[in-house]
C-alpha cells in the first residue's frame, strides 16, 4: 500500500497512546516462557512481539520471525538450552542476510548444537535444544548488543548460570542495561562491571509484574512532527516513565536542540515546541547507543534545513535494511546533499524540499515513520506503509488523528 500524506494544521495539540516498548515486550515474554509465574503488562502490539510470542510456543518444527531481529537473536539462545526442543528457525529474506554468527559461536561455546542450513553465519539456523552446563563464554560486543541480550535472558535457567566476557567497544549499552534491568526484577542476581557480565542461576522467579513502558522509539516520530512545528504545538504521549530502562529516551536531551522541550504529568510525557531554532544550528550527536533514533533525527534536520553530522552508526547497515544507503538515496530524492560512511552521516543544510517524492522503505517500519513528519513542509508519498507493522501498527492512525491527511493511492 503506497500512501499520500499531507498535514493541513502547523500547531497541534493531541494526546497518543503509544503501545508497549517492543525491547522490553521480547524480553519480558521470553522471562515469562521461563518464569510462568512472571506477568506482562502494556505489552507491544507490534508483529515483532507477536512472532516471538508464537515461536517461544514452538517444540518442534518451524518457527518464522519474519523480520525480528531481537526475536531471532532471543529465541536462537532460548531453543539452543531448552532441553526438547528442536527447531527450524527462519526469517524474512532480509533476516537470512542479518549475521548471527558471534551468537551462534558463543552458545556452541557453551555446549549448544546449531547448524546453518544455507550460508555460514546467517538464518535459518536448525537448533537441538540441550541442557547446557558450562558456563564461561566470550564474545564480541562491538556488532550487536542483542547477541548479549540473548544470552543473558537464557542465563537464569542454565545449570551453573553465566560468566560472558565482553571483547571490543561494547554497541548498543542500553539495550544490555535494559537486559541486565529486568533479570534483576525477577529476583536474578547479576552483575555487569566493565567488560564482564554474571547471571547467577535461579530456581523460581519473584511473583512480579513486568509493566512495559510504552516504546520511546516510536515516540521519536512526534518528537520530529514537534521539531517541525509551529511554536506552542504540544503533544502529549502515554505511557511513559521518567526513570526509562529504554536508552532511545535520551530523546530528551536531543530535541532540546531543535526546540522542543520534554516535561512529565505522571506517566504522561508532554513535547512542547518552545523556540524556533536559527538555521545556522549545527547537530553533532553520537548515537552508538540509541541507533533506532539516527533516521528520525536525520529527517527532522534535513526538515529544518539545518546541518547535522551523526556518529556511532555502524550498526545500521545490518538492521532492517542498510539505513545509511536508505537514507542517502531517499533523502538525496528530496534534494538533500548527504553523505555516508560505513559509520557516520554528514547532512549539509537544505534551501527547499521536493514535493511528492517517493519515498521507498525497503522493508523498514523506521524507514516509513522517519519520513512521515515531512508531510508537514510538503506532500510526500511512503511506499509500502503497511511496513510499519513491525513496532507500530497505529502509527498511521494516530498520525491521523493529529490531522494528517493520509490518502491510499
Ligand atoms: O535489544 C534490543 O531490543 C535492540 C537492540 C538494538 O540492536 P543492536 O544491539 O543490534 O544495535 C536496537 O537497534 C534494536 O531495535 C532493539
Ligand atoms: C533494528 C530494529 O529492530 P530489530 O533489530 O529487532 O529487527 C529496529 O526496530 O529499529
Amino acid at each position: 500500500m503506497n500512501i499520500l500524506i499531507a498535514a493541513t494544521k502547523n500547531t497541534l495539540h493531541q494526546h497518543i497512546n503509544i503501545t508497549g516498548s517492543k525491547s522490553e515486550s521480547n524480553r519480558s515474554l521470553l522471562l515469562q516462557a521461563l518464569y510462568q509465574n512472571v506477568q506482562i503488562e502494556n505489552i507491544s502490539n507490534s508483529v515483532d512481539a507477536q512472532v516471538m510470542q508464537k515461536g517461544l510456543k514452538v517444540h518442534h518444527g518451524e518457527v518464522n520471525i519474519h523480520h525480528a531481529g531481537t526475536a531471532m537473536r532471543f529465541l536462537t539462545a532460548f531453543f539452543a538450552t531448552q532441553e526438547g526442543r528442536d527447531v527450524l528457525l527462519t526469517g524474512s529474506q532480509r533476516m537470512t542476510e542479518r549475521p548471527i554468527k558471534i551468537l551462534v559461536d558463543a552458545l556452541r561455546q557453551l555446549g549448544a548444537e546449531i547448524e546453518y542450513v544455507k550460508n555460514d553465519g546467517y538464518p535459518p539456523i536448525k537448533i537441538k535444544g540441550k541442557t547446557i552446563t558450562k558456563s564461561k563464554v566470550s564474545l564480541a560486543a562491538n556488532v550487536s548488543s542483542q547477541y548479549i541480550s540473548a544470552l543473558l535472558l537464557n542465563a537464569p535457567q542454565l545449570e551453573n548460570g553465566l560468566e560472558l566476557t565482553l571483547e571490543g567497544k561494547i554497541t548498543s549499552v542500553p539495550y544490555i542495561k535494559m537486559t541486565v534491568a529486568l533479570l534483576n526484577e525477577i529476583g536474578a542476581n547479576t552483575n555487569f562491571e566493565g567488560n564482564s557480565i554474571t547471571v547467577r542461576p535461579l530456581n523460581a522467579a519473584n511473583d512480579t509484574t513486568l509493566v512495559v513502558e510504552s516504546d520511546w522509539s516510536s515516540a521519536s516520530y512526534f518528537y520530529s512532527i514537534v521539531a517541525l512545528c509551529q511554536t506552542g504545538t504540544e503533544i502529549s504521549l502515554s505511557s511513559y516513565k521518567a526513570n526509562s530502562l529504554q536508552g532511545d529516551s535520551v530523546l530528551q536531551e536531543v530535541y532540546r536542540q531543535f526546540g522542543v522541550e520534554t516535561s512529565f504529568n505522571e506517566n504522561i510525557l508532554k513535547l512542547k515546541k518552545v523556540t524556533e531554532i536559527p538555521k545556522s544550528t549545527n547537530i553533532n550527536i553520537d548515537l552508538a547507543n540509541a541507533p533506532d533514533i539516527a533516521q528520525t533525527i536525520a529527517v527532522t534536520c534535513f526538515g529544518l534545513g539545518i546541518k547535522c553530522e551523526l556518529s556511532g552508526l555502524h550498526t545500521l547497515k545490518i538492521k532492517e535494511t542498510d539505513r545509511l544507503e536508505a537514507l542517502k538515496t531517499e533523502l538525496s530524492k528530496l534534494g538533500a546533499h548527504i553523505k555516508v560512511t560505513d559509520k557516520e552521516l554528514f547532512l549539509e543544510p537544505s534551501q527547499a524540499i521536493k514535493e511528492n517524492v517517493e519515498i521507498d522503505t525497503y522493508n523498514d517500519h523506521r524507514m516509513a515513520m522517519a519520513f512521515a513528519p515531512l508531510a508537514l513542509k510538503v506532500p510526500i508519498v511512503v511506499n509500502d506503509a503497511e511496513v510499519v507493522s513491525k513496532s507500530y501498527p497505529d502509527f498511521w492512525k494516530d498520525l491521523e488523528q493529529l490531522s494528517f491527511s493520509i490518502t491510499k493511492l
